[in-house]
C-alpha cells in the first residue's frame, strides 16, 4: 500500500530540498515545490522529474505538482521623445545592453508600432517569438536582452496601418508576454503623444520615463510636451538625455555643435528634472547601430556615453525601489 511516506521516499535526493510538502490520498499525489530562482526551463524540468519519479510509485494514478516561484518585481521604464528621429530607439537598445552588462535582467518592448527598429538594433538575425497559447515568448538577443517588437510579428517591409484598438491589443500582448525573470522592461515608445502612449500610461502605469531630445529648439519644445504628458499621468521623470549633442568629425575627431549645445540640460533643470547625459553625434554610432552591434556592448569610446547614462538609470532604479 502506498502512503505519503512512500511517495516522499520516491523523490530523488537532489530534488527533495526543493519540495515543501507531499500529500497522497485516493491515488493522487500532490507535491508543492519551491522553484524560486529557477528559470523557466529549469522549473519545467523540475516539474517533469517530480512527475516521473512519483508517477512510477505503485498505486499513484495522478501526480499534481504545484511550483511556487519568486514573484519578480518587474519595473517598466518608458523611453519617449516629443519628435521622431532623435535617437530614442538607439538609446533604448544601448541602455538595455548596458544594464544587461551590469547583470540586470532586461527586456525590451518595441512599442514603436508604426516604425519598429529594435530588431535591427538588437537582433539582426531576426529571431521569431514563439507563442504558448495566447502568450508570446520573447526572443533572446545575443546581448542577453529579451526582445519583443512588432517587426517580429509582421512581414518585413510591409507597412503597418492599424487603428487604435489594434495597436492597444498589440501593445498589451507584448507587455503581458512571458518575460520570465526580467526585472526591468524598457519600452521604446513611438514619438509624440498618441494611442500607444495613452494605453501605456493608463494600462501599465510605467515606473518612470526617460525623455530623449536633440539640442535643436524645436526638438526641445517637443520634448517639453512629452515631459508634460508624463507629468500629467503622474509618471516620474527619470531624466532627460541629449542625443546628437556635438558632432565628432570622423577624420580629425574635432567636436563641433551643429545643432547648438546644452539646451536639453538647461530645459531639464528649469523644469526640475535630472539631466542624465549627452551622447555625441558620431558616424560610428549610426554604423554600429545599423549592423546590430550596439556600441554599449563593447568597451569602445562610442559606448561610453550610453554606459554612463545606464549607470544613472541603474542608480535611479535602486534609489526608487519600494
Ligand atoms: N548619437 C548618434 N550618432 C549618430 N547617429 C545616431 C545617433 N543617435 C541616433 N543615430 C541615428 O539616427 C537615426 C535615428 O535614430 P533612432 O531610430 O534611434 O531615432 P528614433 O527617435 O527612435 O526614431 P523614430 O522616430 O523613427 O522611432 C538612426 O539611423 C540612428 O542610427
Amino acid at each position: 500500500m502506498s502512503s505519503t511516506e512512500t511517495v516522499q521516499q520516491a523523490i530523488p535526493a537532489e530534488l527533495s530540498a526543493m519540495v515543501r510538502s507531499v500529500k497522497f490520498a485516493d491515488g493522487v499525489a500532490t507535491i508543492i515545490a519551491d522553484a524560486g530562482g529557477l528559470g523557466r526551463s529549469a522549473a519545467a524540468q523540475l516539474q517533469k522529474e517530480l512527475e516521473e519519479a512519483v508517477g512510477a510509485v505503485e498505486g499513484v494514478h495522478e501526480v499534481r505538482v504545484a511550483l511556487m516561484a519568486d514573484k519578480v518585481k518587474r519595473r517598466i521604464i518608458v523611453v519617449g521623445s516629443g519628435k521622431g528621429g532623435v535617437g530614442k530607439s538607439t538609446l533604448t537598445a544601448n541602455l538595455a545592453v548596458a544594464l544587461a552588462r551590469q547583470g540586470k535582467k532586461v527586456g525590451v518592448v518595441d512599442a514603436d508600432i508604426y516604425g519598429p527598429s529594435q530588431v535591427m538594433l538588437l537582433d539582426p538575425d531576426r529571431g521569431k517569438p514563439r507563442a504558448e497559447g495566447n502568450t508570446l515568448i520573447p526572443v533572446e538577443s545575443e546581448y542577453g536582452v529579451k526582445l519583443l517588437s512588432m517587426a517580429q510579428l509582421v512581414e518585413g517591409g510591409k507597412a503597418i496601418a492599424w487603428r487604435g484598438p489594434m495597436v492597444g491589443q498589440a501593445l498589451t500582448q507584448m507587455m503581458e508576454a512571458e518575460w520570465d525573470d526580467a526585472e526591468l522592461l524598457l519600452v521604446d515608445l513611438p514619438p509624440g503623444t498618441g494611442d500607444v502612449q495613452l494605453t501605456m500610461m493608463q494600462k501599465f502605469k510605467p515606473d518612470g520615463a526617460v525623455v530623449v531630445t536633440t539640442p535643436q529648439d524645436l526638438a526641445l519644445i517637443d520634448a517639453t510636451r512629452a515631459i508634460d504628458l508624463f507629468r500629467q499621468a503622474e509618471i516620474p521623470i527619470v531624466g532627460v538625455v541629449e542625443n546628437m549633442a556635438g558632432y565628432v568629425c570622423p577624420h580629425c575627431g574635432e567636436l563641433s555643435d551643429p545643432f547648438g549645445a546644452g539646451g536639453a540640460e538647461v530645459a531639464a533643470t528649469s523644469m526640475g528634472h535630472p539631466f542624465l547625459g549627452r551622447v555625441p553625434l558620431h558616424m560610428a554610432i549610426r554604423v554600429a547601430s545599423d549592423t546590430g552591434t550596439p556600441p554599449a556592448a563593447n568597451d569602445g569610446e562610442q559606448g561610453e556615453a550610453f554606459l554612463a547614462i545606464a549607470a544613472r538609470l541603474g542608480e535611479w532604479l535602486d534609489a526608487s525601489r519600494s
